[in-house]
């Protein structure tokens, strides 16, 4: 990347070079098991075929998360990760991959949008997710983000309706985040049923790409996503647990994560 590249052009380049495919999204962890692993970890996914990588901040209270990221969350919380040391960790691999930042709202506005729009430009993080950040709450944060060409990234659900897609998307910057099913994050057995009439529906309003997350966990499921029209991927809860159950059996985390993006990469292929 060039050092003038903003967090926004580094974003839509993503999309961009991913072209026929779809942008290949895994989740992470930051701090989990610790700060070096999760660095090797994203570094894996650098190399195995990630387009960029969503770097999730440890959160006590993640409301969102389903089981599998709670629990990475509470471990890395309890080996020291906190927000600095996370920001910190998101430079390195900025240096690697377009980052999104995964942050609750919370730690957001205790450090003020501005400064925290700031920081993220500063470290070459390119884009910022906040969950529980709700629309008719994120002006102050959209335009901080702006300020800093940082991509302030919307959440939708199968629930969100017509008229607050249309208002979405013309706020949302870098990519839609698609949640295919309501509820918390995790692995799922079947395919989101209605994905494609989803998609369809939010790429109508959506002047940026649209990705798919929630419940994506095989290679399957990755390329059926793509298929369903989904210009993202975007894998989480598999990738913690295969890097959980590699700290348990003493094996390497990050080849471990690498075996599993390498599988989801080769599916989005064609
Ligand atoms: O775990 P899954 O089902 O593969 O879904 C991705 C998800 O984990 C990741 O994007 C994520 C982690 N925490 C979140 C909070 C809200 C929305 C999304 C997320």
């Amino acid at each position: 990347m060039t050092r003038t590249e903003t967090g926004v052009d580094r974003i839509a380049a993503a999309f961009a070079t991913a072209k026929g495919r779809a942008a290949l999204m895994p989740y992470l962890m930051a701090g989990f098991p610790d700060i070096e692993t999760s660095v090797a970890i994203a570094t894996a996914y650098a190399e195995s075929g990630a387009d960029l990588v969503e770097l999730g901040v440890p959160f006590s209270d993640p409301l969102a998360d389903g089981p599998v990221i709670h629990a990475a969350a509470t471990d890395a919380l309890a080996a020291g990760a906190n927000l600095h040391a996370v920001l910190e960790a998101g430079q390195r691999i900025a240096e690697l991959l377009p980052v999104v930042l995964m942050c609750y709202a919370n730690p957001l506005f205790a450090r003020g949008p501005e400064r925290f729009a700031a920081e993220l430009a500063e470290r070459g993080i390119s884009g910022l997710i906040v969950p529980d950040l709700p629309l008719e709450e994120s002006a102050g944060v959209l335009a901080a983000c702006d300020a800093q060409q940082i991509a302030l990234v919307p959440l939708v659900a199968p629930t969100t309706p017509d008229a607050r897609l249309n208002q979405i998307g013309r706020i949302a910057r870098g990519f839609v985040y698609t949640v295919s099913v309501t509820g918390t994050t995790g692995e799922r057995a079947a395919n989101t049923p209605d994905a494609g009439a989803l998609l369809a529906r939010v790429k109508a309003r959506s002047p940026v790409p649209v990705a798919l997350g929630f419940g994506i966990s095989t290679g399957a499921q990755a390329a059926a996503a793509a298929d369903a029209g989904a210009d993202g991927v975007i894998v989480g809860s598999r990738l913690v647990r295969a890097v959980a159950e590699a700290v348990q059996n003493g094996s390497d985390p990050a080849s471990t994560a690498a075996s599993v993006v390498v599988e989801l990469a080769d599916a989005l292929v064609r």
